[in-house]
């Protein structure tokens, strides 16, 4: 098969610790894999071999890519998180590992998933909104499962809590492919007041601030 070039070294996935009910879940997620394969994407999740998280990162470690899994140290038993192929980067907490998938990646994607994946995917659209990075954010609605947060989106635009320039920080699609497609077509736009703000991309990391204040 022809490679196809990309202009991402590495995606960072979140995605369900459950497989879900529906087998286009699971193929999703394989799909996902393969099309990083294919592009030449690294990959960069949570790390472990559960649900969605287990099947697209060995999909992309049988492709060989290489895949950078972040996981918390209290996560780190094999019996609550699985086997990570590839490497495994610990951290210190949840917080911290956000941080570090987000500063190794050049775009995010999320699967379908629960409330981890929601989280994950809601903070770095924040951190996009705010002009902290302007790494594309890809949402992968398979089988329609994120239409109702989509359409609750539209809601939080047409009653004036979400601006409209900010509703385009999401790029939704069916598949993988098309989904790829159109993150590498992703141009980012800023309003007046993101774009004189100054973030130093380092402090993601979530140094705590000496002078704490009382
Ligand atoms: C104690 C326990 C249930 C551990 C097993 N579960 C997990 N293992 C690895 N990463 C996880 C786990 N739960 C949540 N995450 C993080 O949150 C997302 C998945 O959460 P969820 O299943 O959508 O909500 C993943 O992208 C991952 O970064």
């Amino acid at each position: 098969m022809e490679e196809t070039r990309s202009r991402f070294k590495r995606i960072c996935v979140f995605c369900g610790s459950s497989p879900g009910k529906k087998a286009s879940y699971q193929e999703a997620a394989v799909e996902l894999g393969k099309e990083l394969v294919e592009r030449r994407i690294d990959l960069v999740y949570g790390g472990g071999s559960v649900g969605l998280m287990g099947l697209v990162s060995q999909a992309v470690h049988d492709g060989g890519r290489h895949v950078l899994g972040v996981i918390p140290k209290t996560l780190m038993p094999r019996e609550i998180t699985g086997e990570t192929v590839g490497e495994v980067r610990a951290v210190s907490d949840m917080h911290q590992r956000k941080a570090e998938m987000a500063r190794q990646a050049d775009a995010f994607i999320a699967l379908p998933g629960g409330y981890g994946t929601l989280e994950e995917l809601l903070e770095v659209i924040t951190w996009a909104q705010l002009g902290i990075h302007q790494k594309p954010v890809g949402l992968l609605n398979v089988d329609g499962y994120y239409n109702s947060l989509l359409s609750f989106i539209d809601k939080a635009v047409d009653e004036g809590f979400i601006s409209p320039t900010a509703r385009c920080i999401i790029v939704s699609a069916p598949t993988a492919k098309q989904l790829v497609r159109e993150l590498e077509e992703y141009v980012p736009h800023y309003d007046e007041i993101t774009s004189k703000l100054v973030w130093e991309v380092e402090r993601l990391s979530y140094v705590p601030e000496s002078g704490v204040a009382t």
